[in-house]
């Protein structure tokens, strides 16, 4: 079974994640952006305030493509629970928000729907996850959390993403769960273990 852990920056999924580590030491724990090349590559563009938004969409495509093959696939294929921290939804909520605005400056090259047009280049290569876990915070709460360090981080950029966020639940509603990420980190921590094990993920 394949669990991605989303939600805006600052929301808190990194300390569920680890937390998790120690319930589930039998499933597979990764992440995206990777720690591979591409991964790095990654977080070159995020540091660059000037990045391509197209460019910055297929280098984070690009690390996704050998996250599945060198990792979440064969860890499927074994039979491992993978929990991943962002995934695809990651992409369709951020770069779906970064290229609007690219998007309104290039009206000739005809880009309607940036989050469709990100969903659809991965509909045909990817493996979608049969569980979501989204840590729902407010934009500015999640700007002051995150410390503000990167252009993604700034509060009205995280409110489009939060909201693309919201239309991605609205699409696939059975695959997401939102948990309340005001709460304090042990009761977010509880309520992803229940979910968990609900899905069949037990202890
Ligand atoms: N439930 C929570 N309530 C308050 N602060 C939290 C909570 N979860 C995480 N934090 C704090 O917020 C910051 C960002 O958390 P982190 O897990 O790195 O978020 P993310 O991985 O979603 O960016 C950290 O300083 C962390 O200690
Ligand atoms: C995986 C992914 C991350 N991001 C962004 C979100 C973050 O601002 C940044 C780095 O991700 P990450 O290291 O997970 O940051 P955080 O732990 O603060 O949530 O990259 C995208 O824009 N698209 C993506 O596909």
């Amino acid at each position: 079974m394949l669990v991605t852990l989303e939600g805006l920056d600052g929301s808190g999924k990194t300390t569920v994640w680890e937390s998790l580590q120690e319930v589930h030491p039998e499933a597979t724990f990764t992440r995206e952006p990777t720690d591979s090349w591409y991964g790095d590559a990654v977080y070159r563009s995020i540091e660059d305030d000037d990045a391509d938004p197209l460019a910055e969409l297929f280098l984070y495509t690009a690390d996704h493509a050998d996250h599945l093959s060198r990792l979440v696939e064969p860890a499927l294929a074994r039979g491992d629970h993978v929990v991943s921290d962002r995934y695809s939804d990651s992409r369709f909520a951020y770069q779906g928000a970064t290229l609007e605005a690219w998007a309104e400056r290039t009206t000739e090259r005809g880009l309607e729907d940036p989050l469709e047009y990100v969903v659809d280049v991965h509909e045909p290569i990817s493996i979608e996850p049969d569980l979501t876990i989204y840590l729902d915070l407010d934009a500015e709460t999640a700007a002051e959390r995150a410390g503000t360090t990167n252009k993604f981080e700034r509060a009205d950029y995280l409110e489009s993403v939060r909201e693309n966020y919201e239309r991605l639940i609205e699409r696939d509603p059975d695959r997401f769960v939102r948990i309340d990420a005001t709460r304090s980190p042990e009761a977010v921590l509880e309520r992803t273990i229940d979910v968990l094990e609900t899905r069949g993920v037990d202890r």
